[in-house]
């Protein structure tokens, strides 16, 4: 006999409609985000296709429009000062994404300032990590046309908010490191978009005191391969190697790769910055902010291994100050460093005049 007092799963929570509109965009469909009686589909243009594109376009009457975000407005040199809308009519498929994402595309002929609803959906391609530029459209409320399209409230985007910080430990075990000994790995499991994070504890901590601690964020081209391009793989390397000597810290490794964007949108800012743009400019083209990094996860894995006080090593305050807003008492920083090379110098250089880290500018300048 069913028990038919159980709770059942009929409930989706934010986070599950969250989760299941960013599966929907990378799977190149259009979701449906409401506020209120307003319904409007949205299309991740870096996942569709040229098809699904002009299929959005018939349907909704050619009323659909194409999200732009203000760093790319800004790239494009238009004066809007936000995110704007341009109207897509007669645009093809190929222009869109001229306009999107392509150096040295022209302005758009029109385009108006975007409303709010509009620029809330680039939090899915955030999520999704997808290139933030999104056509959408107004649509009726009895449209049925959209019927089999996932619907989302526009408040279940920050209702989702709780899940960031919501982590699970599955499993700690160690591994011999090179020079280092035996270090504990800590996977956890959770947060939005739930992807798997990994702790690395070096050593015995004494969770009683404030623990050394590293921030990293993911550099597949630094950490795994050496690139010269930056200074990731040396800063794991040594940060490492200082937990080690502070008598024993933790190595939070956070899926992060492109400081948030992921590695596809990484990728694409290396072309443009083997085309002369610094690492800042380079992102802005593909219409992205300087750092989608986020740091609750960071403060939830401390939290799941008992730490509560820390000090930390790194040379960028945000780190700091995510700790900080997430309630983990920061006693002090110690800088990380890597070695200058003349492929990264210039990407140092960005890093301390436009990102605000704190980097020691004569030995910057004299590597020159
Ligand atoms: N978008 C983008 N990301 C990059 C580029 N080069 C490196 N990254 C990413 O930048 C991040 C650097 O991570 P970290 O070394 O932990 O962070 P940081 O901000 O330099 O701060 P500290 O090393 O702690 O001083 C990683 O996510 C890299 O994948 C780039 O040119 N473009
Ligand atoms: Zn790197």
């Amino acid at each position: 006999m069913p028990e038919t007092s159980a709770p059942g799963f009929q409930l989706a929570t934010h986070a599950m409609v969250v989760e299941r509109a960013v599966a929907e965009l990378r799977a190149g469909r259009p979701v449906v985000l409401t506020e209120g009686p307003r319904k409007l589909a949205v299309l991740a243009l870096d996942c569709a296709t040229p098809s699904v594109y002009d299929q959005l376009a018939v349907v909704t009457g050619k009323r659909h429009s194409l999200l732009l975000t203000a760093p790319r407005a800004e790239r494009l040199g238009l004066k809007a000062g936000g995110d704007v809308s341009v109207p897509l009519d007669g645009v093809s498929f190929a222009e869109a994404s001229a306009l999107a994402w392509t150096l040295g595309a022209d302005a758009p002929a029109s385009w108006q300032p975007a409303e709010p609803l509009m620029s809330a959906s680039t939090e899915l391609a955030r999520l999704a990590l997808l290139l933030p530029a999104m056509i959408c459209a107004d649509i009726s409320e009895d449209d049925s046309r959209f019927s089999a399209c996932l619907t989302l409230e526009r408040a279940s985007l920050s209702g989702a908010d709780m899940a960031r910080q919501t982590f699970e430990t599955v499993v700690r075990t160690p591994v011999p490191l090179k020079d280092l000994g035996n270090a504990d790995f800590v996977v956890f499991r959770g947060g939005l978009a739930q992807k798997d994070q990994v702790a690395i504890v070096v050593g015995k901590p004494d969770t009683s005191r404030p623990v050394p601690i590293r921030i990293h964020s993911s550099c597949l081209t630094g950490d795994l391969c050496g690139s010269l391009k930056c200074d990731c793989g040396d800063q794991l390397k040594n940060g490492l190697a200082l937990l080690k000597q502070a008598g024993g810290g933790v190595l939070l490794y956070l899926d992060q790769e492109g400081r948030g964007t992921g590695i596809g949108a990484k990728m694409r800012a290396y072309g443009y910055q083997h085309l002369g743009l610094d690492t800042i400019d380079a992102d802005a083209e593909l219409g992205l902010g300087s750092d989608h990094r986020r740091y609750e996860a960071a403060v939830a894995m401390l939290g799941l291994l008992g730490i509560a006080k820390v000090i930390v090593y790194t040379n960028n305050p945000a780190k700091i100050a995510g700790l900080r807003a997430g309630g983990i008492d920061v006693s002090a920083r110690n800088a990380v460093t890597g070695t200058v090379t003349k492929e990264n110098k210039h990407y140092l250089r960005t890093k301390l005049l436009r990102a605000g880290h704190i980097l020691d500018i004569e030995t910057l300048l004299a590597a020159e």
